[in-house]
């Protein structure tokens, strides 16, 4: 999708919420993961339209929610909505698109390949297709029993806009729309007649979810075979050339976004990190386009948070005086609303290193916790191993470790492993890709973290922590891959690889 990677779709109408009115239904339905909201209510006048879509804007625009608004230009434009739906009765696209300018997101019902074409050229940024089952949400005008799935993936085949599926869609058949090619789905009475809304969203979601990532790894798989069967020298080509497209599109986009806003705006990143790998941290933050401050005086630290734009704290050579400043300076960021970004290096290693961590933890609000897998194993309260700040050991259900962490803090959760894992407790991204010369390197961690937190310092409308941090996560990868395409030696390659993100960010 245009702006950000949307999953599940919520179409309002009050008259089929049981009720309940579209403000509660939003709400529920936000605290239970959903990506976007369309304003529809038929029976509703423009005027009580207008009313309801000045709430529901605000708490979609509160929750980094997208939102759309069925039919009318005008009311989109007058409550400045990220976008319109239009269907084959409304105005035509391309006057839609006149009017609306590039920036909003303009959304085209269709159902055949001259319609989609029609709308292709007109500049759709979705395609929405259906009614995929029967509904009775919608009185349809033809074929009562949707169009089916076999439609659904040749009318996919057509486009290379995203595909919006809608009508009749529900947690017992939504796998089977996304393994047609749905990208996106949108639902009315799945959740506006649910008895439990925000349960039956999560539900949804993670049905979609775990559709989706399991054709996904497919793909990727097939990726890596490729992958393994060039030679050195073509890789070094290829990744020369492609390295961004290796990034999944919704990413891509997010990466296009936050390396503009860098460009324009360096992010000034106030750290407290340990003093082995300071300096790598300065370099890493300043060569993505941002500006590095490792001051740790507690008066000067909890100053230079007023021209800060996110905050690390890094536990990694924590003693008496240095705690206290992390936790003077946390709070006076959660008090700014600026986003603090924690590596709990070593927790569990030693007594005062946890304690020292859980205060941390409950007393500040914190963006994103990256740790290693024992790091995060521990935190989420289930054994683990540590020599010395190193995770070893066996973890089978770190996922699951760090879903519930995620869930429990509220917060995002990066776990940094051969296969990392990013995860706000509902949605999960993983990423298998870098390279074994990231372990041969001390400070690639906590460059990860400062790394995270220059992208948390961007403020970027419409793209979620979650959807940020996994575009970082899989963008420090990838350039690390690239580095070690040209170089095999450690020392070498932490001077590549700074170089790499360096010009990636040009
Ligand atoms: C996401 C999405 N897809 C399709 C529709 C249907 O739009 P339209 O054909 O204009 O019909 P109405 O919703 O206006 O009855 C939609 N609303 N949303
Ligand atoms: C609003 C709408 N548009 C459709 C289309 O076919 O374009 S079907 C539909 C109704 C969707 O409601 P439910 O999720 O309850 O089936
Ligand atoms: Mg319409």
């Amino acid at each position: 999708m245009k702006k950000s990677n949307w999953d599940l779709y919520l179409v309002t109408e009050a008259e089929l919420s049981r009720g309940r009115d579209s403000i509660e239904v939003v709400k529920a339905a936000i605290a239970g993961g959903i990506d976007a909201v369309q304003l529809r209510e038929k029976n509703m006048s423009l005027r009580e339209r207008f009313k309801l879509g000045q709430q529901l804007k605000k708490i979609c625009q509160k929750a980094g929610v997208i939102f759309i608004v069925n039919d009318r230009i005008d009311l989109a434009l007058a409550l400045e909505a990220d976008g319109v739906h239009l269907g084959q009765s409304d105005l035509p696209a391309l006057t839609a698109r006149q009017l609306l300018g590039s920036d909003q997101i303009l959304g085209i019902s269709a159902h055949t390949r001259e319609e989609i074409a029609a709308a292709e050229s007109a500049g759709a940024d979705y395609i929405g297709i259906g009614a995929i089952f029967p509904t009775k949400s919608k009185k349809l005008t033809e074929n009562n029993n949707g169009i089916g799935l076999k439609k659904l993936a040749e009318l996919k085949k057509m486009t290379q806009l995203p595909v919006v599926a809608i009508g009749g869609i529900n947690e017992s058949n939504v796998g089977s729309v996304i393994k047609a090619g749905a990208d996106t789905i949108a639902v009315i009475s799945a959740l506006t007649r649910a008895d439990d809304i925000k349960q039956a969203s999560q539900k949804l979601k993670n049905t979609i979810l775990s559709t989706s990532s399991d054709s996904s790894s497919a793909k990727f798989n097939l990726k890596e075979k490729n992958f393994k069967n060039e030679t050195k020298a073509e890789l070094a080509i290829n990744m020369q050339h492609n390295t961004l497209l290796e990034l999944p599109t919704n990413l891509a986009d997010c990466w296009q976004i936050l390396k503009n806003s860098l460009s324009k705006n360096s992010p000034l990143i106030q750290h407290l990190t340990n003093n082995v790998t300071i300096n790598d941290c300065a370099n890493v933050t300043l060569n993505w386009g941002a500006l590095p401050v490792m001051t740790s005086g507690e008066r000067d630290s909890v100053e230079m948070l007023e021209s800060a734009s996110a905050l690390v704290l890094n536990i990694g050579s924590i003693d008496k005086r240095s705690f206290k400043v992390m936790l003077k300076s946390g709070k006076k960021a959660n008090q700014l609303g600026i986003p603090i970004v924690l590596d709990p290096v070593g927790v569990g290693a030693t007594e005062y290193r946890t304690c020292a961590i859980q205060k941390l933890i409950t007393e500040l609000d914190l963006a994103i916790i990256k740790g290693n897998q024992a790091e995060i194993s521990i935190l989420a309260g289930q054994q683990a191993e540590l020599k010395g700040v190193e995770s070893i050991g066996e973890y089978q259900h770190i996922e699951e470790a760090a879903k519930k962490l995620a869930a429990q803090l509220r917060t995002i959760i990066v776990v940094s492993a051969a296969e990392d894992i990013i995860t706000d407790g509902i949605q999960v991204q993983r990423v298998k890709r870098g390279d074994q010369l990231l372990g041969q390197v001390v400070g690639t961690g906590c460059m990860l973290t400062s790394s995270l937190a220059v992208m948390m310092g961007v403020k970027v409308k419409n793209n979620s922590n979650f959807i940020k941090a996994a575009t970082l996560v899989y963008l420090y990868s990838l350039l690390a891959e690239k580095a070690a395409v040209k170089i095999d030696t450690p020392a070498k390659f932490k001077q590549e690889f700074f170089d790499q993100i360096f010009l990636c960010s040009q």
